[in-house]
């Protein structure tokens, strides 16, 4: 079946005074597919997603998404559009239940949005938040308070979030920051299950999971893409052995 860009992007650029954080970058996703971004540290990856999602506005360049320009939309019209992403900084209210922290996700956007998901009536909403947690498996930790969750049920809760957003597109800035190798092994069967609905873009320096989860390889480095390839392909560019993993 013939590859459809999902996402694009082109000379894609955002400066911080005189840094370059994101620098003429041209970039391209396919529908159903899960990319890993990764690079050096202050190679731009954060900021690359940034813009994608639209936390931050790009200082030149355009953003497309479903062959619409997206550049100058507010983060929620994008998550209107299905975009949803979870960042390293957690996001989740420690003093609310599993269950509400996934409720006010998805109120926010339907509040933000300005009624997108109107129609969700009561049960269709739960059995949306069931969904999305039956997916991350929390299900059964629905009433539990999200602060007595161990980090790594932290992080599922708030893939979970996104989940619940119904996304084309769930972005993951490093899910795997602080797991347990068992919790590791976990997410990858995860990420697997979700790429079969949605395509996953995913921000990681663990090189297991990217070498496992991911279809293709973006790198960047210096605010611009170094090489993209799959992950064989990655394994072995020389210039990416040599900016990034430093040999
Ligand atoms: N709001 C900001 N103001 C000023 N500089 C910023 C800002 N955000 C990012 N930067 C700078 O832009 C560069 C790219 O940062 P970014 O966080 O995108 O890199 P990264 O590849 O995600 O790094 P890491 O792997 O460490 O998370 C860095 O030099 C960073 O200090």
């Amino acid at each position: 079946m013939a590859a459809v860009t999902l996402l694009s992007t082109d000379g894609l650029c955002r400066h911080f005074g005189g840094l370059r954080a994101v620098d003429g970058v041209d970039f391209s996703l396919n529908r159903g597919e899960v990319r890993a971004i990764i690079g050096p540290n202050g190679a731009g990856k954060t900021t690359f997603v940034s813009l994608i999602c639209g936390r931050i506005l790009p200082s030149s360049g355009s953003i497309t998404f479903e062959g619409r320009n997206i550049s100058a939309l507010p983060a929620h019209r994008r998550v209107e559009l299905g975009i949803a992403y979870t960042f390293q900084i957690t996001s989740i209210f420690g003093n609310l239940s599993v269950f509400d922290n996934v409720a006010l996700a998805v109120q926010n956007s339907m509040h933000r949005a300005g009624g997108s998901f109107f129609w969700l009536d009561e049960a269709q909403m739960r059995r949306r938040i069931f969904e999305a947690l039956d997916h991350v498996g929390l299900d059964d930790r629905h009433d539990v308070k999200a602060s007595a969750l161990s980090y790594g049920h932290q992080r599922l809760l708030e893939v979970a979030m996104g989940l619940a957003l119904s996304p084309k597109l769930l972005i993951l800035d490093e899910p795997t920051q602080g797991l347990s190798d068992a919790e590791i092994a976990g997410f990858c069967k995860l990420v697997r299950s979700i790429a079969e609905d949605a395509t996953v873009l995913l921000i990681e320096h663990n090189m297991d999971v990217v070498m496992e989860v991911a279809g293709r390889i973006t790198v960047m480095n210096n605010g611009t893409i170094l090489s993209e390839g799959t992950p064989a392909e990655i394994r072995d560019d020389e210039a990416v052995q040599h900016a990034y993993l430093g040999t």
